[in-house]
């Protein structure tokens, strides 16, 4: 759509359900929309497209909603690309929001494309910051292109909404505000969205092989510096000790010392755990693009030049071999 004066009502932060439940980044996108709307003097709107939803949706006033539109409908009960689309375009043009933010999941990667190409406007996929423009007031949607060799910033000027995705653990988790209030919208479908060429003939789930290391509070991640795959042995003994999971860069996956679930940056995951311990590992911005917003840093580098240390609260600067068993020991005594 052609930007005018008539799209202005705020931002639209697109939820993401899954197995009835509000996920998480919802409300990681929630407190982003909330910082940038504050600087766009507008309201944040979210939307939740679902099938039956077990979760209050009141719940994300507290995170930075003012109002939440439901959209539930038997049909929604397993993930729909086309009705989604239909559903979102639908609200679009009803309520014109200015921005739209949205999880780079699996469902999110797959419907907003089309609803962008449905309403003729820009999409910057997968962003790792968002910001507002001073003078025009424009979303600053960067990512990283050319490879990962740097950081483009994207905006779009001429049409609206203005479209970004963001992977989940990318922004931070907003405080929970305990006096939230505002206006909930029980969406009536028109039955023509609801009709769908797809047809859902099964459901199986994919079995449990991947590392949960997104799920951790600490994560104990080890790069080429480890020299060969037996040294991961020491970090998954710190890890257990922890209670955390282990990541990897890049390389160590490509020399197949350790599976690529736990490769952690701009091609694997992201996380934003309590804790992230760097050991020999450099800083590359395609493996910060992964674990920037962690709460602690704690690196190890034998180079005390390594671009990790300018990240790190806690910069520990020799080799591995001699810190890490100490760490383990030190950690058992006082432990067990
Ligand atoms: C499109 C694209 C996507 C990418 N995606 C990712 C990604 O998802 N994740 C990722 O990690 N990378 C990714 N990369 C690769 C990235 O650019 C870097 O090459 C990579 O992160 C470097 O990994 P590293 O830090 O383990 O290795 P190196 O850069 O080789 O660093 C090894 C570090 O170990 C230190 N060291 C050596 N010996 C010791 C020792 N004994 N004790 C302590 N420290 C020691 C060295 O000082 C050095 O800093 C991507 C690149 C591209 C182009």
């Amino acid at each position: 759509m052609l930007r005018d004066k008539s799209c202005v009502d705020g931002i639209l932060v697109c939820g993401e359900i899954r197995q009835n439940k509000i996920h998480s980044v919802t409300k990681e996108l929630l407190g982003k929309a909330r910082e940038i709307a504050g600087k766009m003097a507008t309201r944040v709107t979210c939307l939740l497209i679902c099938g039956q939803l077990d979760d209050m949706p009141e719940e994300l006033f507290c995170f930075g909603a003012e109002r939440v539109i439901v959209a539930s409908h038997d049909k929604l009960e397993y993930f729909n690309q086309e009705i989604t689309a239909k559903i979102l375009s639908y609200v679009v043009e009803k309520y014109l929001p200015e921005v739209i933010l949205a999880p780079a999941t699996t469902s999110g990667r797959t419907y907003l494309p089309s609803v962008a190409a449905m309403l003729h406007t820009g999409l910057t996929a997968d962003c790792t910051s968002l910001d507002i423009e001073d003078g025009s007031g424009l979303l600053l949607q960067t990512r990283p292109a050319i490879g990962g060799n740097v950081m483009a910033t994207i905006k779009t000027p001429n049409h609206v909404p203005q479209m970004a995705t963001v992977r989940p653990k990318t922004f931070r988790m907003p405080e929970k505000h305990v006096d939230g209030n505002g206006e909930i919208i029980f969406l009536d479908i028109p039955p023509s969205l609801l009709e769908s060429r797809i047809e859902v003939i099964g459901k199986e789930y994919a079995s449990e092989t991947v590392s949960n290391v997104q799920d951790k509070d600490v994560i104990v991640s080890g790069g080429k510096g480890l020299r060969k795959a037996e040294n991961f042995n020491m970090l998954h003994e710190l890890a257990e000790l922890l209670g955390g999971g282990v990541g990897a860069s890049r390389p160590t996956v490509e020399a197949k010392w350790i599976g690529y679930p736990h490769q952690i940056g701009l091609s694997g995951r992201v996380v934003s755990p309590k804790c992230y311990f760097a050991i020999g590992i450099s800083g590359a911005i395609q493996h910060l693009a992964g674990m920037q917003t962690a709460q602690k840093i704690i690196a190890i580098n034998k180079d005390p030049e390594a671009p990790i240390f300018q990240i790190a609260d806690v910069a520990l600067c020799g080799d591995f071999k001699d810190i890490v068993p100490v760490l383990i020991n030190r950690i058992r005594r006082e432990v067990i």
